[in-house]
């Protein structure tokens, strides 16, 4: 594990180049929903046409992010337009890193462009296959198996499954007032994630004795969230109050009564909120 190599961070700086046009043409795309016109100035103008032509020709894996473009970018980010989208971010679909690329767009169009740490944890690559990795801890071998949370990965989850000591169930606690609507599946997105925590959760396919771990993650995004919605868009019979806390620990206990209770008297589940950024 011994952090990443030269070649890793290439990867990374396409990668993020790559999340920085997305996250612009969301915004966009934002715009076009809100009926909102983009500014008038002649240079947020000249951008826009230069983006869209560029977006237009080239699929996302192939961006170069050259200084011309990222110009463009940064001058749509700042007009008034794309501003009130950003207001507004949480009624689009929008990258969760999108704003911390883009308020940091002038230091990752230049030409030389390294990503630090914090650019490769914020970068979005969405995990496709079985993953695994072998690390020791103390006098064993740990082997940890990532696989990816789109509905086309999960289909392979089940072969992870046997002889597995533990699961460790990530969810998006910030997704409780977002819809998901792909054909198949129409309903709440923070639901959707507790009929898959019920599902694995009470998998005849662990042992008695395989630990299962919850973590509610985008705590950040959550606690911005609810400011201006309740949770209670997601839960209608939420009666408490407007507190994150509490609004998070509600949350929390949803998710743990989905494991019955037979199953959480052999297992240990973990209870608290382990909160990521
Ligand atoms: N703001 C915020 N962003 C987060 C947090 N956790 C993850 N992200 C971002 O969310 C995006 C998705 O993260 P991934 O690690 O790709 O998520 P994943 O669950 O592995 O996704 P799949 O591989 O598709 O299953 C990345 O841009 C991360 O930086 C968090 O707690 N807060
Ligand atoms: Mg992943």
């Amino acid at each position: 594990m011994g952090g990443f190599s030269e070649l890793d961070y290439v990867n990374f700086r396409y990668l993020v180049h790559s999340n920085v046009v997305v996250s612009m043409s969301q915004l966009l795309k934002g715009a076009e929903k809100f009926q909102l016109q983009i500014d008038a100035d002649e240079k947020v103008q000249k951008a826009y046409v230069f983006f869209t032509a560029y977006v237009a020709q080239v699929r996302p894996s192939d961006v170069e992010l050259s200084y011309d473009l990222a110009r463009a970018i940064s001058m749509l980010y700042q007009s008034n337009c794309i501003q009130t989208v950003k207001r507004r971010s949480d009624e689009i679909e929008l990258l969760d890193s999108a704003i911390y690329f883009l308020d940091e767009i002038d230091r990752i169009g230049e030409p030389g462009y390294q990503p630090t740490e914090k650019d490769v944890i914020r970068a979005r690559v969405p995990t496709t296959g079985i993953n695994e990795i072998e690390f020791p801890y103390k006098h064993a071998i740990l082997k940890m198996v990532d696989v990816g949370g789109q509905r086309s990965e999960q289909r392979k989850w089940i072969y992870c499954f046997e002889n597995a000591s533990g699961v460790l169930f990530i969810a998006d606690i910030s997704t409780f007032n977002s819809h998901i609507d792909d054909g198949d599946i129409n309903m709440n997105k923070l639901k959707y994630s507790m009929l898959l925590f019920k599902k694995i959760g009470n998998n005849p396919c662990f042992g008695k004795r395989t630990a299962m771990i919850l973590f509610l993650n985008k705590i950040d995004i959550f606690k911005e969230r609810i400011k201006k919605y309740s949770i209670g868009v997601c839960f209608k019979d939420y009666k408490g109050g407007e507190g994150y806390e509490e609004q998070a620990q509600y949350v929390n206990d949803r998710f743990n009564r989905l494991v019955s209770n037979d199953i959480q008297h052999e297992k240990p589940l973990c209870k608290g909120i382990s909160i990521h950024f």
